[in-house]
């Protein structure tokens, strides 16, 4: 039997891949970084029928999140959660966590509160499929250029906290951070949570260095662990006290990273790229 061009192709494709797969770390590092974006921006064709019955609405964000649960068992992640109980607040809430990566999307719909909507960059809103569902499910978008323009969508943002019971999830840093510690703080967060009145509740996802290393080039299966900590009350603060209160919570989110990312011995946070 006489094999045409194209079928030794594939053949050897067929061949090559798993081998490749299996012996290069940066292969398969790039595969599946490429599956999770196109994996995501596929679930998205599914989510966007289902969320557009209900039109732009923060509910949506219970569609999305039920759909990227399992995404975590695709990679083999595990994650633990602590602190449940500091999400047992009836009022809204400002979530500020830290970013060291797109994978964050995992933990964060792990413990994703109900009526909770993160802040994004504005560029996500373009990312295809991806982009218009975040945009159905009420994703706050503001322009990191436009300083002006970032601050107004924050402060209407406090209005709609207090008037639609809405939450809202912030990564303070402002952008992912793979150096092993949390970057100095925006202020938005603290600026929207003491508009708002209300109280500013941190969450640490532990270091991702023993699975994940965008440098390395490494992605492997591993553990997470996520701490919820006590929320941090605003009541009768003022725009005075922004920069303590930021300060303040970024001391406990290092605290807390330093402890969940150095648990096992001579596993410190080190440094991440
Ligand atoms: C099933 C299919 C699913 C498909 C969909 C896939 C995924 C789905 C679901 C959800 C996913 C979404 C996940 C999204 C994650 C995206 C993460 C990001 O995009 S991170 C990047 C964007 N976020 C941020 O930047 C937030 C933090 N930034 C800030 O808070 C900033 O402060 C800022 C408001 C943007 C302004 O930043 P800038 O650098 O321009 O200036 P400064 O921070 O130096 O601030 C200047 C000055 O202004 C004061 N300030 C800031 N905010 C306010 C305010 N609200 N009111 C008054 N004053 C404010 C600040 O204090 C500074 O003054 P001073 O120096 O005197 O203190
Ligand atoms: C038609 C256009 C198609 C574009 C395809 C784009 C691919 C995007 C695919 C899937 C989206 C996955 C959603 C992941 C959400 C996490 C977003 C994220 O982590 O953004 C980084 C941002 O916080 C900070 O950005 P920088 O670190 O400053 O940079």
């Amino acid at each position: 039997m006489e094999l045409s061009v194209a079928q030794w192709l594939l053949v050897v494709c067929l061949v090559a891949f798993p081998l490749l797969y299996e012996w290069s770390v940066s292969f398969k590092y790039f595969c599946k970084m490429a599956f999770y974006n196109g994996w995501i921006l596929t679930l998205a064709i599914l989510a966007i029928p289902i969320c557009a019955v209900r039109g732009r609405n923060v509910e949506n964000m219970k569609v999305l999140q039920f759909m990227l649960l399992h995404i975590k068992y695709l990679y083999g992640i595990k994650i633990e959660v602590r602190g449940w109980e500091n999400f047992n607040i009836k009022e809204p809430y400002v979530v500020v966590s830290n970013h060291q990566s797109s994978l964050d999307l995992l933990g964060m719909m792990e413990i994703l509160p109900s009526r909770c909507v993160p802040i994004a960059k504005r560029e996500l809103m373009y990312a295809g499929t991806a982009g218009l569902a975040c945009w159905l499910a009420g994703v706050i978008f503001i322009n990191r250029k436009k300083t002006d323009d970032a601050i107004s969508v924050m402060t209407e943002a406090a209005d709609t906290m207090l008037k639609e019971d809405v939450r809202v999830w912030v990564f303070p840093e402002g952008t992912r951070n793979h150096s092993g510690s949390l970057l100095p703080f925006k202020r938005g967060a603290f600026h929207l949570a003491v508009q708002a009145q209300v109280p500013v509740i941190p969450v640490v996802m532990s270091s991702y260095k023993d699975f994940y290393c965008k440098k390395e080039k490494k992605f492997t299966t591993g553990k997470c662990t996520v701490r919820i900590l006590p929320g941090v009350h605003t009541k009768g603060l003022s725009s005075d006290d922004v920069p303590e209160l930021a300060d303040r919570v970024r001391d406990m989110m290092i605290e807390a990273f330093t402890q969940i990312s150095s648990e096992r011995p001579g596993k410190g946070p080190g440094v991440m790229h």
